[in-house]
């Protein structure tokens, strides 16, 4: 569907009516359409091109249909997503139980996409607070146990939406790509377990990565750079 190049691919997942197109209306257009909800039928695709810390990198954003119905259609494009912003809505818990849903399908077929977990529709709950389903410390606790981030936003204030996507999503995915880089020229240089101290910082991302990408992709048979398309 999108004949340009990627260098991150990233996927949205959740619940239908969330709010996942009005958050990417929001991060790349700027907007909040408030008419009438129209259902995602299958994914939507876009791209967009960044400049991040003097690096020009496109991000391809898949927006995926929560209804159940198009989920064997879902698990398509997340394939080889580099981050996921799995989305629930702040006044809805059974969005939550979808969350979980969609962790474990991560978690088992792609456990290298680095899991963002974004609470929706923070306005409403601003604006009264009964309307809040879920706790954000239980929130917090759920995604510290499986590796992941957390964020509250409004697609229709605003709140949190680029500064979100751009210092969590694209920094922290390329920053992590450049440390894995230097990474993997370390350990051709040393073995496992003798690097010398002034790299321990590397060694703790090192510990974060997935058991398999150590053993295969460390050793240098295949990285991918910054650029490559995914
Ligand atoms: N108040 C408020 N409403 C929102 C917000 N984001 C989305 N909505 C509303 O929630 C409804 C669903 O939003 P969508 O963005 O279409 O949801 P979706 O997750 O893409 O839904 P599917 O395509 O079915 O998966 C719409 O009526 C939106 O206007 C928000 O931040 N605040």
């Amino acid at each position: 569907m999108s004949g340009q190049r990627v260098d991150v691919k990233v996927v949205m997942l959740g619940k239908d009516a969330v709010g996942k197109t009005s958050l990417v209306e929001r991060y790349i257009h700027h907007r909040f359409l408030p008419g009438p909800y129209q259902n995602t039928i299958g994914a939507a695709f876009v791209a967009k091109a960044m400049c991040v810390r003097g690096q020009n990198v496109t991000l391809g954003i898949w927006d995926t249909a929560g209804s159940e119905r198009y989920e064997a259609m879902s698990r398509i494009y997340y394939r080889g997503a580099r981050a996921a912003i799995v989305c629930y809505d702040l006044t809805d818990s059974s969005s939550f139980e979808r969350v979980k849903f969609w962790v474990n399908e991560l978690k088992n077929c792609e456990d290298q996409c680095q899991i963002y977990i974004c609470g929706t529709k923070s306005d409403l709950v601003e604006n009264d607070k009964a309307l809040r389903q879920i706790d954000y410390h239980d929130v917090q606790d759920y995604a510290d146990e499986i590796n992941a981030r957390v964020c509250e936003t409004s697609s229709k204030t605003g709140q949190s939406v680029g500064e979100y996507v751009h210092t969590h999503v694209s920094i922290e995915i390329l920053n992590i790509s450049t440390e894995m880089w230097k990474l993997a020229m370390l350990f051709l240089q040393y073995p496992c377990d003798k690097l010398p101290s002034q790299y321990a910082s590397l060694t703790c991302i090192h510990q974060n990565l997935p058991a398999g990408f150590r053993q295969s992709h460390l050793m240098g048979k295949h990285w991918p750079e910054i650029g490559e398309t995914t």
